[in-house]
């Protein structure tokens, strides 16, 4: 039976030493805030948006929340976006994706100060990962090497294969997983012959959004299987990517969903966002 990688419990412990890092920082009056922008609703936005106000509250982190009704034009939401980047108490940005059709989603990314760009999803921010140079990641593969490091599974040399290219999780876990010395292979929508693909990998990274898409027959027995779908079932409970009826008594280490990658997912977010109101003290 696979070993339940299991993230309630480390984001427990990563949120309980940032909640001192926090204290630390009150007293220099600093208090690391965090702006949220989500137009319309997204069922998977806001389940994110709901558990990381919990959290924040919870450590000391001010999260200041925007909702924009589904019909708001660009214009609004880049001067929401300019505005918060002219806000001296504002550290952190996110604006939840994805942003309903019609909106120009690059553009609002672009709008983001890139020192405030707590996603990473800047192209600076972008370059810097990719060229191995400190900087601030998008918080789902960030927390997912974070994960993989609490329980002491080491990528380097391992063949890994991330099935799903978006800029919010393949991409960058792609090159967080070259920089710390996997042999990364990126699978889509167009990638022939998955299954066979997918069961040479040690590590399987699955993140595409659809309920039960991985089963025992794609999963090379003993590997790590990490868990980043999550839907909701018309029985109204949450679902990942992965059969884990099937999938987790051949496995080695499985993320359970939820309670896996989703509360890593948060405390990095908030391990990235009081990293920047850091800066606020050296410059
Ligand atoms: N700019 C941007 N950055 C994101 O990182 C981003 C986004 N937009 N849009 C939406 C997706 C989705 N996402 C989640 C994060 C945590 C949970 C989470 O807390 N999951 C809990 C759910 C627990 C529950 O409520 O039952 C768990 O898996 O245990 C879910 C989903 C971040 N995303």
């Amino acid at each position: 039976m696979a070993t339940r990688l299991d993230g309630r419990v480390v984001s427990k412990k990563i949120l309980g030493e940032l909640k001192q890092t926090v204290a630390k920082l009150a007293q220099q009056d600093v208090t690391p805030t965090l702006a949220v922008v989500l137009v319309g609703s997204d069922p998977a936005s806001e389940v994110y948006v709901r558990n990381k106000q919990r959290r924040a509250e919870e450590i000391g982190v001010r999260s200041l929340m925007y909702r924009l009704p589904e019909d708001t034009s660009q214009m609004t939401l880049l001067a929401k976006v300019a505005e918060l980047n002219q806000d001296p108490d504002v550290d952190a940005i996110l604006v939840q994706l994805p942003l309903p059709a019609g909106l120009d989603e690059r553009a609002v990314i672009d709008a983001i100060d890139p020192n405030k760009d707590v996603d990473g999803f800047s192209p600076v921010s972008v370059g810097r990962l990719w060229t191995n140079e400190p900087t601030v990641v998008a918080s789902t593969p960030y927390g997912i090497m974070a994960l993989l490091d609490a329980y002491d599974i080491d990528v380097a040399g391992q063949r890994v294969v991330i099935v799903g290219r978006s800029n919010i999780v393949g991409r960058p876990l792609a090159g967080l997983m070259v920089n710390h010395d996997a042999t990364v292979t990126i699978a889509h929508s167009k990638t022939r012959n998955l299954k066979q693909l997918t069961r040479e990998a040690d590590i399987l990274v699955v993140a595409v959004g659809r309920p039960h898409f991985i089963g025992a027959d794609a999963v090379k027995p003993g590997a790590t299987v990490i868990d980043v779908g999550i839907s909701r079932g018309a029985d109204g409970k949450l679902h990942g990517d992965v059969d884990d009826d099937t999938v987790a008594p051949i496995a080695g280490a499985l993320t359970p969903v939820p309670g896996g990658v989703g509360p890593m997912t948060i405390a990095s977010l908030m391990a990235q966002t009081v990293a920047l109101a850091k800066r606020r003290l050296h410059g």
